[in-house]
Order: C-alpha cells, then structure tokens, then sequence
C-alpha cells in the first residue's frame, strides 16, 4: 500500500515526508478540542481525516465536517470492498477511516490528522511504519472526565454511562503510543501537541531525500 508519501510539491524545493499524526483518548478527555484548535492553525498545515461512523450526528456535528453518518448496510459494504483504512466497533457502533482520501493527501506531501482509537491505531501502526505519529490524551481524573462528559451535554445518559465505562479499558493502551499527555489546562496540551509536531517534522528520516539536495547545495557554496 503506497502510504508513505515524499512531499515533492513544495516550491521551496525542500522535500519532506508526510506523516500520519493520531490523537487518541478515552472519550470526553479533549481530542475534538484538540482537532478544532490545531485545524484552526493554518501554519500548521495539517489536513483531517474524516471518518465514517454509524453512530448518530451529535446536534453540534455537521455532516461531512466531523464525521460521514452512514447506514450499518453502508458501513459493511465500504470495509468488505477495502475502502477502510482502518475500522473497529467503539461504545457499539462502528468508525472507519476512508482510505482514498488519506492515499490523496499523503501523495500530494500533506500531514494528515487522525481522532481514531487505540484499536484503529494499531492497525494504521502496521500499515505505515515510521510515518505514523501517536499521542494518547489523558484527562486529569477520572471524576473530571465525567463531568466534561456531563458538561458537553451530547449524548445520552446511557451514551455517556457507556464513554465511562470503556475509559478505563482505553486508558490501559497508553502505553502503545509514542507520546501521552495530560489535558488539564487546554491551552498547555495545545501547545504541547504542536511541540510535538514541530519536532516530528524536524525528524532527521524525515527529510531525506531534500536534505540531501539541500546539503550538496551548502557544502558547493564558495
Ligand atoms: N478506529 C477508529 N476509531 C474512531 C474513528 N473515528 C472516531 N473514532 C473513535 O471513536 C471513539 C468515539 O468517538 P465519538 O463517537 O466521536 O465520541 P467522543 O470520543 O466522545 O467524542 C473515539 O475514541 C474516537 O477516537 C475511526 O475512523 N476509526
Ligand atoms: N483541558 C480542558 N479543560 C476543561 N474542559 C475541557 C478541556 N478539554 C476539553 N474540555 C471540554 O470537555 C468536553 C469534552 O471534550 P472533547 O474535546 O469533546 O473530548 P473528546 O473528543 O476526547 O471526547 C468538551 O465540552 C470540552 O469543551
């Protein structure tokens, strides 16, 4: 599968490889936050990957925006073609990554973000190697999940009952990821988040071949 992805397009002829950033969490513990104010970053670059679920459209999610809502017939019939890049049933209901749209940006050198759980993470893991990032948000206690739960009032009081009872589960994975933080104050998980980033991108791998070029050209200069 061609995921790993040289971004040849930039003018300044620099050429980096692309990479697959992951934010995962126990539900209610901050990546939808997270997502908004990294994509609300221009500088940053990065493109989202939307992904289809069966599960209801929340009052405050848009169609196409945070998620495809389709069928349960429409889901099966994406994995059983290999539309899905990834997929796995959460809280009972069914998540899928889109495979093209991914394939699409990684070929045209762009870093595609990802809000899937630990279960997608490791199936994209086995897929792309060294091109993928992973970060696991942590809430500050377990009581502050809840009421963030309670506080964004989108889900149902079995909905959210059932987020809870996963979190644990969820939280033991913490070690499969590259990076874990603790979302206490939103601002410092942010800026923590694109410190990660910015070193990622720095990564010496990810460079060649245009660092290579690069370097020829400083070591010709008189
Ligand atoms: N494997 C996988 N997990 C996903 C995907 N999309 C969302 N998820 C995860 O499904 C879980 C539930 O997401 P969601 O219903 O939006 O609830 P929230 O986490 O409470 O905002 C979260 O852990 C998401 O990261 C996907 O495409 N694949
Ligand atoms: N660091 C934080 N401090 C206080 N509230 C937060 C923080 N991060 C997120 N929240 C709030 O908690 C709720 C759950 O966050 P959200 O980003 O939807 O989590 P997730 O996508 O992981 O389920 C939202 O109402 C959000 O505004």
């Amino acid at each position: 599968m061609a995921l790993a992805a040289h971004n040849d397009t930039d003018g300044g002829g620099l050429k980096r490889r692309g990479l697959m950033l992951i934010l995962s969490s126990p539900s209610g513990a901050g990546k939808t936050s997270l997502t908004r104010m990294l994509l609300q970053r221009p500088e940053l670059d990065l493109t989202l990957s939307i992904s289809v679920t069966t599960r209801p459209r929340r009052s405050s999610e848009v169609e196409g925006i945070h998620y495809e809502f389709i069928t349960h017939k429409r889901f099966e019939q994406l994995r059983d073609e290999g539309e899905l890049l990834e997929w796995a049933e959460v809280h009972g209901n069914c998540y899928g990554t889109p495979r093209e749209p991914v394939e699409r940006a990684l070929a045209q050198g762009r870093d595609v973000l990802f809000d899937i759980d630990y279960q997608g993470t490791q199936q994209v893991k086995a897929k792309a190697g060294e091109d993928v990032v992973t970060i696991f948000i942590l809430p500050p206690s377990m009581k502050e999940l809840k009421s963030r739960l309670e506080r964004r009032a989108e889900d149902s009081g079995e909905a959210i009952a059932s987020r809870l009872a996963n979190a644990a589960n969820e939280i033991r994975r913490w070690r499969l990821y590259d990076y874990v933080l603790i979302n206490d104050d939103l601002q410092k998980t942010f800026r923590e988040l694109v410190a990660i980033l910015t070193a990622e991108r720095s990564r010496a791998v990810r460079q060649t071949p245009g660092i290579e070029a690069f370097v020829e050209t400083l070591l010709s200069e008189k």
